[in-house]
């Protein structure tokens, strides 16, 4: 291949040879470029990522701290992904060049594409060299391609599906969705679900967390609505992607998304490439076979992707990155799917929770509630070690202390929850208020009796006060109208209460109790349970 061309002009160099240098690895000795696979998806649906490799690519001393421009292809299986991912790398070996796409009768080679129905490409590959780049602005970047799993193949579930497409989206600075023949609307909720799983990971981004979105339309057979080509893909996804009053919410909403996700988004519409490439068993890739009008749209589509100048850097919340900087972002969206565990986890709890003391359930004893949620707890615990998730035990030990954290927070809900369906409790503030009207009548009869009327006139009227204060409280409780005057009521007779009396000692314990769970098994042993000795670790 062109590899061995020694100018690369504006193209650059494709960087030292012992920047993929293969031949210090056994199962590589020819030192040719290949596609290295990165992630790999397991017989048991986990995804396991393969750091070693990567960082062989990412980490060569020549591209290392190179801006990176990442490309990726994903979308539904055997679409011919693959197939368009190698005229790229012959685009990319030729140094853009006119002649890019090479002698007529070479066969297609690169990433392993073929015909048939069942699945080539698994988890995500990238190709061991990478492309460096002059920018006509006089930066030099380094150019990665990306070929990934196709979605919806018969052995995967919808989260692998989900987990590639969100894993590739969010490290690409260009994802090419490639579809076929026109944009459904399932083509569209299903970007929508993957881009959400990815979002999950960069929650706190107020910039749009992805960049270019290429909708690429295979087999597009209406060039007589829309004609082939960047200009009539972009007629077409405006009218796809349009967002107008009367549509159903539901439409809209998933095209709001879409708008929210990318920072652009655009469309190419690409000829049949003939039956041959179709359906021929025997065919090869050359471009012989392939129907002229496809190789047309080839060369358009190709060098429009990838010309120097339309080369995006991959950014994260807007500064540029590096291979390096990609490398840790690689790894770091290993986060995505702790998130989704401990998400998951939370669910668990909650729900749990919900059938012991969720709103229509009965007060339930503190102490009966405080076991119950214990046990829950190393539920939800069990459910989010057992989930397996990318970037190691080491890695997930962070999300396990946050999914504590927050499970003992909703503890902390569910407690006071429970203590407000005590009537004891809900009799809090009628209560306090009877006690002020009762101490105030006595005191102003007994002022009034001694003579001192002032005291007597100032009892009166915090009596008439407390008075008016209760018919209002009952009044906004029966009705469930001026509910924050309610609340001021509550805290005010609260404090009252707390103030005069031994319940607060009792119920503080209590509090302090459902926090630290080891105080309140030291105060009372007969709700120790096994977890003990663990919560003890942790606390140590
Ligand atoms: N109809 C049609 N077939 C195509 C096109 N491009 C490639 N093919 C054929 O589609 C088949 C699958 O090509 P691949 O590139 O392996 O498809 P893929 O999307 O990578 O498939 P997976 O890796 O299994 O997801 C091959 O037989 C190609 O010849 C196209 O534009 N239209
Ligand atoms: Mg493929």
């Amino acid at each position: 291949m062109a590899r061995d061309k020694k100018d690369r002009d504006s193209w650059g160099s494709f960087v030292d040879k012992n920047v993929y240098d293969w031949s210090s690895e056994e199962e590589e000795t020819d030192g040719r470029a290949r596609p290295v696979q990165v992630l790999v998806v397991k017989d048991d649906h986990t995804f396991e990522l393969d750091e070693a490799a990567l960082s062989k690519i990412l980490l060569a001393e020549e591209v290392r701290d190179r801006e990176v421009v990442a490309i990726s292809v994903a979308g539904a299986f055997r679409k011919g992904k693959s197939f368009l991912m190698d005229f790229m790398l012959r685009y990319m070996y030729s140094q853009a060049s006119d002649k890019w796409l090479g002698d007529p009768e070479e066969p297609l080679t690169g990433f392993s594409w073929r015909g048939g129905s069942e699945r080539e490409t698994t988890g995500i590959q990238i190709w061991s060299e990478v492309f460096m780049v002059d920018k006509p602005d006089g930066t030099k970047v380094a150019v990665l391609l990306m070929d990934t799993q196709g979605t919806f193949d018969s052995q995967s579930t919808l989260r692998d599906s989900a987990t590639v497409f969100a894993l590739s989206t969010m490290i690409s600075s260009m994802q090419v969705y490639n579809i076929s023949q026109n944009v459904q609307e399932d083509d569209l909720q299903h970007l929508q679900l993957f881009t959400e799983y990815g979002r999950l990971a960069m929650e706190e981004t107020f910039l749009k967390p992805f960049q270019s979105m290429i909708f690429l339309v295979r087999d597009w057979s209406f060039p007589y609505e829309f004609p082939y080509g960047q200009e009539g893909g972009m007629k077409f996804l405006e009218k796809r992607l349009k967002i107008s009053e009367n549509q159903h919410e539901e439409l809209q909403n998933v095209r709001k998304h879409i708008h929210s996700c990318f920072t652009n988004i655009s469309c190419f519409l690409m000829p049949h490439p003939g039956l041959k490439v179709a359906t021929n068993p025997h065919f090869d890739g050359r471009l012989r076979e392939i129907d002229q009008e496809f190789i047309n749209n080839l060369q358009v589509l190709v060098p429009w992707l990838l010309r120097p100048k339309n080369l995006d850097v991959k950014e994260i919340n807007g500064s540029k990155i590096t291979c390096r900087g990609l490398l840790e972002y690689f790894k770091a969206t290993a986060e995505a799917n702790n998130l989704a565990a401990v998400a998951a986890a939370k669910d668990l709890y909650n729900r749990k929770m919900e059938e012991v003391s969720g709103g229509d359930r009965p007060f339930l004893a503190p102490s009966e509630l405080q076991s119950r949620h214990l046990g829950i707890r190393e539920e939800a615990l069990a459910l989010f070690r057992s989930v397996k998730k990318m970037g190691g035990e080491e890695f997930s030990r962070r999300y396990l202390l946050q999914l504590e954290t927050e499970i003992d927070e909703l503890f902390v809900q569910y407690i006071k929850h429970n203590d407000s369906k005590n009537i004891f409790h809900a009799a809090r503030t009628p209560a306090t208020l009877f006690v002020v009207i009762f101490v105030m009548y006595v005191a102003a009869g007994i002022t009034g009796f001694v003579g001192v009327d002032i005291i007597a006139s100032i009892c009166n009227m915090v009596l008439g006060f407390a008075l008016i204060t209760l018919c209002t409280w009952a009044y906004i409780r029966y009705s469930g109208e001026y509910r924050e005057l309610g609340a001021v009521i509550d805290q005010v007779a609260g404090a009252l209460w707390d103030q005069g009396s031994t319940n607060e000692a009792l119920y503080k314990l209590y509090s302090v109790a459902a926090n630290h769970r080891q105080l309140y098994n030291h105060a009372f042993p007969g709700h120790q349970t096994d977890q003990q000795p663990e919560q003890d670790k942790k606390q140590n």
